[in-house]
């Protein structure tokens, strides 16, 4: 899952960037070996494997991760191509969803670069950066399927047809995300892929006395109006949670009155934004892996996440809760139990359950 993080200048980006790299960096059994610099890969961590892979006696553990990309500052007239405009919005456009970092601290010794300290205003100013940089795509998207549906072309007529909404209610301020895509032509929103069609995940950057706090009313009541989530984090508290020790930094939580890193909380966040359930692999010396998958996709799209190759030669799977499974002490004494079961491509994955893919080649 790819997630840009983007806000005003000095907002905080950066800051809770270097966070959720270090975290990423520190975290055992990384699967890859190379980032890139502006790419932090963040584990999400889950308890529920830690039991199941200990009991399996599984050789390691891999989380699922989230890769954050710090997309440079947005600033106003980017879709005009002003600052580093351009290369911003196409490296947004590949994004599944747009963490938003909304200045909420009033630390005087941080410069505004509007000189003073307004949450809606900023959400505002960023938000209409989107908006027009998704109204210019689509006007020069327009003029293309026109011609393309003068020629009789179905899929085009379609596309013309939404872009025709799509236009006036971005116009209006209204982001794409509420103009619903043709329901026989879904793909004309991946192709054009709007930017206000992205879900949004708000980081409200408070001050640190208030990092175990509540998301400052503004800001919780702009996210609930857009069917968005918002948390609250100190992006500079969480930079300096990271250069501590794993003890040193949890005694200091504890004593903030914050049992979850802040930065687990945004990863958490992203995962019930995008509503997706996790499941699970796991055996005897191999390796206990987390994975994700958008909530009522089937063991067939499951497979897909594992491997491409598992998704092929997909023969069934078999599929056991992941408490049943640690109730039963093992996958024969659950087979034994019944709890599990074996399943066809078409079943429905639940959160929580751990598979076991039988597949050809
Ligand atoms: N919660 C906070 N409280 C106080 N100061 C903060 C907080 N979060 C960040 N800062 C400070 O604000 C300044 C700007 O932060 P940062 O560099 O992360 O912003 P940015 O959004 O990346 O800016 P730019 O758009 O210029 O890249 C830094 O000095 C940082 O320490
Ligand atoms: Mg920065």
């Amino acid at each position: 899952m790819k997630i840009g993080i983007v806000g005003m200048p000095n907002a905080g980006k950066s800051s809770l960037f270097n966070a959720l790299t270090k975290s990423g960096a520190e975290a055992a059994n990384y699967p890859f070996t190379t980032i890139e610099p502006n790419v932090a890969v963040v584990p999400v961590e889950d308890e529920r494997l830690k039991l199941i892979a200990e009991q399996m006696g599984a050789s390691e553990i891999v989380y699922d991760h989230i890769d954050f990309h710090d997309i440079a500052g947005l600033v106003a007239g980017a879709h005009k191509g002003e600052g580093l405009g351009n290369k911003f919005l196409a490296n947004i456009r590949e994004t599944d969803a747009i963490v938003h970092v909304v200045r909420a601290h009033d630390d005087a010794n941080i410069i505004h670069p509007d000189g003073s300290v307004d949450p809606l205003r900023d959400i505002e100013t960023i938000e209409t950066e989107l908006l027009m940089a998704d109204l210019e795509q689509a006007e020069r998207r327009l003029e293309r399927v026109t011609k393309q549906a003068r020629g009789g072309d179905a899929e085009a007529k379609a596309e013309q047809a939404w872009l025709e909404q799509l236009i006036p209610a971005l116009n209006d301020g209204r982001p794409a995300r509420m103009v619903p895509a043709p329901e026989d032509h879904p793909n004309v929103v991946k192709t054009l892929s709007p930017l206000t069609a992205k879900p949004v995940l708000f980081v409200a950057n408070v001050d640190e006395n208030d990092a175990s706090g509540e998301v400052p009313a503004a800001i919780a009541e702009h996210a609930a109006a857009m069917g968005a989530v918002a948390v609250a984090v100190s992006s500079r508290l969480e930079a300096e949670l990271v250069e501590m020790d794993d003890e040193e930094a949890s005694a200091l939580r504890e004593e903030m009155g914050f049992a979850e890193s802040g930065l687990q909380r945004i990863a958490h966040g992203a995962f019930q934004l995008l509503d997706l359930i996790t499941f699970f692999t796991v055996g005897s010396g191999v390796r206990g892996q987390s994975w994700h998958l958008r909530r009522g996709l089937t063991v067939w799209h499951a497979a897909g996440e594992i491997h491409t190759d598992i998704q092929k030669g997909f023969v069934r799977a078999e599929v056991v809760g992941w408490q049943e499974l640690l109730d039963a002490g093992g996958y024969s004494q659950a087979r034994d139990k019944g709890t599990l079961r074996t399943e066809g491509r078409d079943y429905v994955m639940q959160d929580g359950d751990v598979i076991t893919v039988k597949h050809t080649n």
